[in-house]
């Protein structure tokens, strides 16, 4: 795969295995620095985009260009258990003089200052998330690869992971692709939502400007209404009024 100067531009690619095509055509791109939600039902091909993205997946036919260094941060932390927690971060950033320091700058930005000697067992679930996401970002990666990493976490711990990931992106600004089930997530953390079908992007949905402020509340809803439609889920809420209808 040539390694992008630019974002990430895919064009016509396609991917199957055996006689099932999972990627069907797709044509994507994502600027530098910019984030992009990708939803999609179930079996859509999200998480086989993604390992074509990180170059860890071939595809059939296509051109595929991403940025790199890449780094992936997946649902589970996939720590090594039998290292504390700076080894597991050094094991994303390579060697060199300066490897150590970089790895506890990256356990100071996910704010696990004091931690660089625990055993991953004696973390949280969501300590376990951060130190993976400090794993990826010492790896100072052009592209950020995220497949439902907030998935496993209790509500709270994803909205403080969320407003983390957030403000890491931000401040390095790598060109990022998170793949989630959860329209409002998506929504609020993505530049782009991307709804994925087939094997296809179906819908790509511009959202910078719906913040979480209660002004956004009305355009918030009409984006759900119109994703969870696209997801096929159907009858729908009305957030507001409580009443629940068929999904048109
Ligand atoms: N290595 C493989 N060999 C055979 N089939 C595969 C392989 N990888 C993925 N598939 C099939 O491709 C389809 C898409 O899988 P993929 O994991 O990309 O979907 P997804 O959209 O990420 O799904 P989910 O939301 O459930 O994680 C599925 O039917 C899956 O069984």
């Amino acid at each position: 795969m040539p390694a992008s100067t630019d974002g990430v531009v895919l064009r016509d690619v396609h991917r199957s295995f055996g006689e099932r095509s999972v990627i069907d055509g797709l044509d994507l791109d994502v600027r530098p620095g910019e984030f992009v939600c990708l939803l999609g039902p179930s079996g859509c091909g999200k998480t086989t985009l993604l390992r074509i993205l990180a170059g860890i997946d071939e595809t059939d036919s296509g051109v595929v260009s991403a940025p790199s260094p890449t780094a992936v941060v997946f649902q589970e932390p996939r720590l090594l258990p039998w290292r504390r927690v700076l080894d597991n971060v050094l094991f994303g950033g390579g060697a060199g003089a300066d490897a150590r320091p970089r790895a506890l700058a990256a356990l100071t930005e996910v704010e696990l200052d004091g931690h660089a000697d625990a055993w991953p067992a004696t973390l949280s679930g969501g300590q376990a998330q951060r130190v993976a996401l400090g794993r990826a970002l010492v790896r100072e990666p052009r592209l950020l690869l995220l497949d439902e990493p907030f998935a496993a976490l209790d509500a709270l711990t994803r909205l403080r992971m969320q407003d983390l990931v957030q403000r890491l992106a931000a401040r390095h600004r790598p060109a990022t692709v998170l793949v989630t089930h959860d329209v409002e997530e998506a929504v609020l953390l993505g530049d782009r939502v991307l709804v994925m079908s087939a094997g296809r992007i179906e819908h790509d949905v511009d959202t910078r400007h719906i913040g979480r402020d209660p002004s956004s509340a009305p355009e918030l809803d009409r984006l759900r209404r119109l994703l969870l439609a696209e997801l096929g889920a159907a009858p729908t809420t009305d957030f507001r009024s409580g009443e629940t209808k068929e999904a048109s």
